[in-house]
């Protein structure tokens, strides 16, 4: 196999069977530094289960995963977090029983070397690296509020900074703005352009909300029975039939539309 060090992730033939179901199934792919790719598909197309294989929760059935040249297939998940891999999952995720500051903290403590004990008191860097990410994420306010209490706008932002607090190269989100309205969904977006043009985030996105999608990501896959139905420009998404017929539907291939054209429009006048 050739290693192509110029790609960041460089996915190979992954599989992951359950009995003989294939989630994923010989899939092939790769994400540039610095580029926004776009993952689509029905319920059960294997989007989640390729998160899972990349993030270490789950071991490939057959299959390579290289990061930075490197090949990471088949490492544990605190191993892929310090090489700089993070997600983020569809469902709560971050530790109700703590504050939002100390829910930072302790991803920042654990997600940014190996350490099998916790420490008396957290350490110095953890403690400003919680403190960029409360302002990076706009819930300074909501420091000292516990984190089973937050709304869910507050929630999914606490989401994404457990998962940004440890300074990934590469984040996973998996549907970041699922059950947001329409100015929840910007207040998250203008946080993924921050990663994305200040900090050099490389940001792979799966989500539903297609005019979000098509007018963030540089590029969309769409996965169906956990092979690759599509790649390509954003913009061209609803320009294939067949993933109109078994993804978007016609409401859905409107809103790519709308949200590549906003896109266009962005970068006409940026
Ligand atoms: N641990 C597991 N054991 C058995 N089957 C599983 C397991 N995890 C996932 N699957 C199956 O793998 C397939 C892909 O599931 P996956 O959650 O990856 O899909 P998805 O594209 O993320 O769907 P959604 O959009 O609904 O989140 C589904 O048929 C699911 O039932």
């Amino acid at each position: 196999m050739t290693h192509s060090p110029q790609h960041l992730l460089e996915v190979r033939g992954l599989t992951k069977a359950y009995g003989a179901m294939k989630a994923t199934n010989d899939l092939s792919f790769h994400v540039d530094r610095g580029e926004v790719l776009g993952i689509g598909g029905p319920n059960g197309a294997g989007k989640t289960t390729l998160f899972d294989l990349l993030s270490g929760v789950t071991p490939p059935t057959a299959g390579r995963i290289l990061f930075e040249g490197a090949d990471i297939t088949g490492l544990g998940a605190s191993a892929i977090c310090h090489l700089g891999i993070s997600r983020t999952f569809q469902l709560n995720a971050v530790f109700n029983s703590q504050t939002v500051a100390d829910n930072l903290k302790t991803c920042a403590y654990f997600g940014s070397e190996k350490r099998l004990v916790p420490g008396l008191s957290y350490d110095r860097r953890s403690e400003i690296r919680a403190a960029e990410v409360l302002d990076l994420t706009g819930l300074t306010d909501y420091a000292d509020v516990m984190a089973g209490a937050l709304p869910v706008l507050q929630l999914k932002l606490l989401m994404i900074g457990c998962a940004i607090v440890s300074h990934p190269k590469l984040l996973l989100l998996d549907e970041p703005v699922g059950g947001l309205n329409p100015a929840e969904i910007e207040t998250c977006a203008a946080v993924f352009r921050q990663l994305r043009d200040f900090h050099g985030t490389t940001i792979v996105v799966i989500e539903h909300v297609m005019s979000f999608m098509t007018a963030f990501a540089d590029r969309i896959m769409i996965l169906h029975h956990g092979a690759k139905l599509h790649e390509g420009a954003a913009g061209s998404l609803a320009d294939n039939p067949e993933v109109v017929d078994v993804f978007l539907g016609v409401s859905g291939a409107a809103d790519s539309r709308k949200g590549a054209q906003a896109e266009e429009v962005g970068n006409a006048t940026s």
